[in-house]
């Protein structure tokens, strides 16, 4: 997952000023490309982005990455920790051994004596120098091990976490932001083993020199601390500053991807080349992207104020801390060798700071990213759609949908109010009315994705049983439901894969993906592709083939018909089908209804609904009229008679059941498969 890079920060403290938004960005958004209104997401990581509240939350959150490696993998785990504890021995023991042989290097006699005297110490050394390269490697070998098993275990959480959210919680802009900012940090458990482990090594190695320095001479550990102290200051500062900075332009680089997305989209490639569409979107690319490159020029700018700063105040502290060594070397406060062996240390220790720096402001980072990513995974469990529940009553044979009503998070009115349909088995059921009439959120209703807010919806067998969707096993009502909705996922893999994702929880059986195919009408088509089924429904890659908006949609009804679920919706499912191929789409769908499954049928085509054994008319959130064809176009001033007049006359015909469709009806017979 790529993160939003560090891009612009508005004068601090400022969240939104018309100064930020560019022209381009005004013209083709109306402003900010904002998924919500509410700036609050990042407020909490970035108020933890404080000295306190990193300290509080660095030893947590390296906790969980290493109870995440632990459940990963124990003995990697183990191993990583034991070589890095070593390491920080070996180091201690390396940095005695120096003051050793500085010791006798130092020492009144020939040279030849001191270098024999020595000798232990610098054997002793090279021992230090080998356990440490051979640590170093075991330590790499087994972080190698673990950090892909971390990275695997935050991103199964996540993803199965948000997976099985509530759709209507999905559609509150709250809680699908944070959903969505939590992606950025499911590779971040991997960096931050990776940088834990770096700085857990510089630590330990530190504490070792800084523990050898106290025991060699008290004053030299203030020193260290005295270099170190600007520098970390100064890492601190950068990391908030480029965070700041992300947060505040992750909506600009947004609008950027997606006009640059737009340019390769092969469904605009026809308007950005004779509309100048692409002149337009490019002209806006290039206008956002000198805003963001400005913006990352100030912020080199001020990271090289702060890096200068950080760098004097560190220079300075040095220059004190070598005169301080200087004046106990030259009054006998210190041996020569001590000296000698500080002089080592603290210049390791420096050079080591810088990295253990570097480590800590990415660590920080990367913290701030995990967190969004365990706060989304809370969030998908807040929302979750609960496992548990009472198991649908054996042979379920109708839905029967009571007073419901259901708005939309954010919306200003009810997208259904008070309605009630009762869907059968063996038979086809017809929604139909305007545009935004609430068809397709009756079809979510049913289908268990939306929990309505008034009302009920039960499921029902024929003697008597019967599970309130709210109570219900919602993995049961998925069990028992096949879509096709109007926008179905086009997947992009192969044409056997886009039939058998249907049915995601069972094997594939290529048996029933040729007949699903067939029934769909889309056999030929697939078989007669150089790569038959292997071959990718998508171009651009090897073996890829660009399918037409009417095969599409027969690759769509292919795989709800896989699904084999005794309750099919489908929404509007002829839409790009060619009149034949749309007869042929309508007869299949009646056909299965006669082998005893339950099809509800949203479309605009009232030729075909007129052969529906029941139609519901919905106008506004309302079922307003509902019966059989003959039945709605008896009423004089009815809606449905209305719209099916409307649609006859388009082609200069009269309203009569002769306009109607033609309906296959085959004997009834058991659906072979599904929970009900
Ligand atoms: N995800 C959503 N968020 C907010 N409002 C929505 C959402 N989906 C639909 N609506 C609103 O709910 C109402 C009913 O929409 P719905 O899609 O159910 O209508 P429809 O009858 O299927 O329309 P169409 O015939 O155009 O497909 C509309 O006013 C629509 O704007």
């Amino acid at each position: 997952m790529t993160k939003p890079g560090p891009a612009n920060e508005p004068p601090q403290g400022a969240k939104d000023t018309d100064a930020e938004i560019s022209d381009a960005e005004r013209e083709l958004y109306g402003g900010r490309l904002r998924y919500d209104q509410v700036y609050v997401q990042h407020e909490g990581p970035l108020i933890r982005l404080s000295f306190a509240h990193m300290a509080a939350a660095l030893p947590r959150m390296m906790g969980m990455v290493l109870r995440t490696g632990r459940q990963s993998d124990r003995r990697a785990l183990a191993g990583v920790v034991i070589a890095q504890l070593g390491q920080g021995v070996t180091s201690a023991w390396g940095l005695v051994a120096v003051n050793g042989a500085l010791t006798e290097l130092f020492a009144d006699g020939p040279t030849g004596h001191k270098l024999r005297d020595a000798l232990p110490s610098l054997l002793v050394l090279g021992m230090a120098a080998v356990a440490a390269a051979l640590l170093s490697a075991w330590s790499t070998a087994m972080s190698g091990r673990l950090e892909p098993q971390v990275e695997r275990a935050v991103s199964g959480r996540y993803y199965a976490a948000v997976t099985g959210v509530e759709l209507e919680a999905t559609e509150r802009p709250e809680v699908q932001r944070q959903l969505e900012a939590g992606k950025f940090g499911t590779d971040s458990a991997r960096s931050m083993l990776r940088l834990s482990v770096g700085v857990g090594n510089v630590l330990i190695a530190m504490i070792a020199a800084a523990g050898v320095l106290a025991a060699l001479h008290w004053t030299l550990l203030p020193m260290l601390l005295a270099i170190a102290l600007p520098k970390g200051w100064g890492a601190v500062r950068s990391a908030r500053r480029e965070y700041v900075s992300r947060l505040h332009w992750v909506d600009h680089r947004r609008a950027i991807a997606s006009l640059l997305a737009y340019l390769t989209r092969p469904h605009a490639a026809g308007e950005i080349r004779v509309h100048a569409a692409g002149t337009k979107l490019l002209a806006g690319y290039e206008e956002m992207s000198r805003q963001t490159e400005a913006e990352q020029r100030r912020l080199a700018r001020a990271q090289a104020a702060t890096d200068l700063v950080a760098g004097a105040f560190a220079g300075l502290a040095s220059l004190s801390c070598y005169g301080l060594l200087w004046w106990l070397l030259t009054s006998g406060g210190l041996p020569l060798a001590v000296g000698g062996t500080a002089v080592i240390a603290i210049r390791t220790s420096t050079a080591r700071l810088t990295s253990l720096v570097q480590q800590v402001n990415r660590l920080y980072e990367e913290l701030l990213f995990l967190t969004d990513t365990e706060t989304a995974i809370e969030v998908a469990a807040e929302h979750a759609i609960p496992p548990a529940g009472t198991a649908l009553p054996p042979a379920v044979d109708r839905v029967r949908v009571q007073d419901v009503s259901f708005t939309y998070p954010g919306a200003d009115s009810p997208a259904l109010k008070g309605a009630s349909v009762t869907v059968r088995r063996g038979e086809v059921t017809a929604l139909v009315g305007a545009n935004g009439s609430g068809k397709t959120t009756l079809t979510k209703v049913l289908a268990g994705l939306l929990l309505p807010a008034e009302g009920q919806v039960w499921w029902e067998s024929e003697d008597g049983a019967r599970v309130e969707l709210r109570e219900a096993r919602r993995c049961d009502i998925f069990a028992s439901v096949g879509l096709l909705a109007q926008d179905f996922p086009r997947w992009e893999m192969t044409a056997a894969a886009n039939v058998a994702i249907g049915a995601g929880d069972r094997p594939r059986d290529m048996g029933r993906i040729r007949e699903a195919a067939q029934d769909a009408h889309v056999l030929p088509l697939i078989e007669s592709l150089p790569h038959g089924w292997d071959s990718i429904v998508f171009k651009g890659y090897e073996r890829g083939v660009q399918l037409s908006g009417g095969q599409w949609q027969k690759v769509g009804t292919a795989r709800s018909l896989y699904r084999r679920a005794p309750f099919l919706l489908v929404d509007e499912p002829t839409s790009a089908l060619d009149p034949h191929a749309e007869i042929a789409a309508f007869e299949g769908l009646w056909s299965l209804a006669g082998q005893g499954h339950a099809v509800v049928l949203v479309t605009h085509r009232l030729a075909a609904t007129a052969n529906a054994d029941r139609i519901y008319v919905l106008e506004q959130g309302r079922v307003v009229e509902e019966g059989t064809h003959t039945e709605l176009m008896a009423h004089q001033d009815g809606v449905y008679r209305g719209m099916y007049i409307a649609q006859a006359a388009q082609f200069g015909l009269a309203a009569t059941a002769a306009t109607a469709l033609p309906a296959a009806r085959r004997p009834s017979a058991p659906v072979e498969e599904g929970l009900v």
